[in-house]
């Protein structure tokens, strides 16, 4: 059994905004073990691009992490920081989630580290790619500069761990809005060149040499997602998250690009968490799926658990609406109704799902906590994992609007 490298418990990320307060992302758990794939998929607006911020520190005003914990298993910086140590409560799923959370005093909660710790951690530690590469490149520095200067942030974190920010503090898109610097030449040698050529060389971009000369613009889209990749991959990070990595591509790059991420992991031992609409994907690419829908994780478990044994009505309505797991590119269809508003104020006390749910029942009505169902990892935010549909105690799908609305 691999152990976790983040355990995430009750993490709720909130938008305070005009119209009032969204709750983007809520009371989320879950963990992502060492060495394997980790699969979010859900419709647009269910909150996992706003989880995968929340996990690595990038949720910006007006948003901002309300509750919860993110443990990260770092004992160098629980021993230097152990105000911010502890041991994760036991998860909910997985009778051996003792043995996998390890001894104590081998986890931070990112939540209590200071920000220039946190900050640091981008890179060498946590590493995200997006969908659009070109966010993550300055248009005016060559992608060799731009991978050699992460080359550069994590020699710095290796070489002194307690100075692990490079002077642009990371890099990529979120760092550079953020902190509104662009890496530069001084900061890197012919070193870091090299590894740069070498990275791209591994993500598979032919004359890697003349390449990392050239400007973000010159390259292709698949091959600016290598590069990104690349990237990514400089800092050596324990954890990638990959937000649509693919979703731009056409269909025979997206498999090249899959499979290039499978390798790097395979080889790396690196966690991916990886962020797609795509249940294609997430079915040739990952170990385990958690599904979300609005803010909340509904359902998640194994691959097997999710794919062929869905307890969750959503959950159910996403797989039946994939016409062929063969097909290489089967999208999510949407399923009847919409997706309902994360306005606090507009969200009811039940199951958020139960206004477009044709299995909706009385119970329904109350909040669902997570529920372990057979399988060890197994679990849904579902009253159907510890009973059956009782059309005796349907409430329908207009009744089940309506109570909520009312409320
Ligand atoms: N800066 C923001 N201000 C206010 N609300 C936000 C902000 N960013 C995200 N949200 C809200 O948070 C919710 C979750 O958004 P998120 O981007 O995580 O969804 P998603 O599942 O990644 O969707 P998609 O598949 O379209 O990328 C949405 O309701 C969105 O409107
Ligand atoms: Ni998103």
């Amino acid at each position: 059994m691999s152990r976790d490298t983040l355990r995430v418990e009750d993490l709720s990320t909130r938008f305070f905004t005009g119209e009032g307060q969204v709750n983007a992302v809520e009371s989320v758990s879950f963990d992502v073990r060492e060495g394997e794939i980790l699969g979010i998929v859900g419709e647009s607006g269910s909150g996992k691009s706003v989880t995968a911020l929340s996990l690595i520190d990038l949720v910006e005003s007006p948003g901002r992490i309300t509750s919860g914990q993110v443990w990260l298993r770092k004992p160098e910086l629980a021993e230097e920081y152990p105000e911010a140590a502890g041991v994760p409560e036991s998860d909910a799923t997985g009778d051996s989630a003792g043995e996998r959370s390890g001894s104590a005093g081998e986890f931070v909660d990112l939540r209590e580290l200071p920000k220039s710790v946190r900050a640091s951690l981008r890179g060498p530690t946590f590493s995200m790619i997006f969908q659009d590469p070109m966010s993550s490149f300055n248009p005016s520095l060559t992608v060799g500069e731009q991978i050699a200067e992460a080359v550069e942030v994590q020699r710095r974190a290796t070489a002194n761990p307690r100075s692990t920010r490079s002077r642009t503090q990371g890099y990529g898109l979120a760092s550079y809005l953020v902190d509104g610097l662009v890496p530069g030449r001084d900061y890197t040698n012919e070193e870091s060149h090299e590894r740069a050529v070498e990275l791209l060389e591994q993500v598979g971009i032919p004359d890697p040499e003349e390449r990392a000369d050239e400007y973000p613009h010159e390259f292709s889209g698949g091959m600016l997602q290598r590069a990104m990749i690349a990237q990514a991959l400089a800092g050596e990070p324990d954890v990638l998250v990959a937000d649509e990595p693919t979703t731009a591509l056409d269909v025979t790059i997206q498999a090249q690009i899959l499979e290039l991420l499978r390798e790097i992991q395979a080889e790396r031992d690196m966690s991916i968490v990886l962020i797609t609409h795509d249940l294609g994907v997430i079915a040739r690419m990952c170990d385990r799926v958690a599904v979300m829908y609005a803010g909340e994780i509904v359902e998640r478990g194994t691959l097997a658990d999710v794919f062929d044994d869905p307890i969750h009505p959503y959950t159910q309505g996403l797989i039946g609406s994939i016409p062929d797991l063969d097909d290489p590119a089967p999208r999510l269809q949407p399923i009847e109704g919409n997706v309902p508003s994360l306005l606090d104020e507009e969200m009811g006390p039940g199951c958020y799902f139960a206004p477009r749910c044709p299995k909706a029942m009385e119970s329904c009505l109350d909040p669902q906590p997570e529920r372990k169902a057979g399988g060890e990892e197994h679990a849904a935010r579902c009253v159907l994992v510890d009973g059956e549909y009782d059309e005796s105690e349907a409430v329908g799908e207009a009744r089940a609007a309506e109570v909520t609305d009312d409320d």
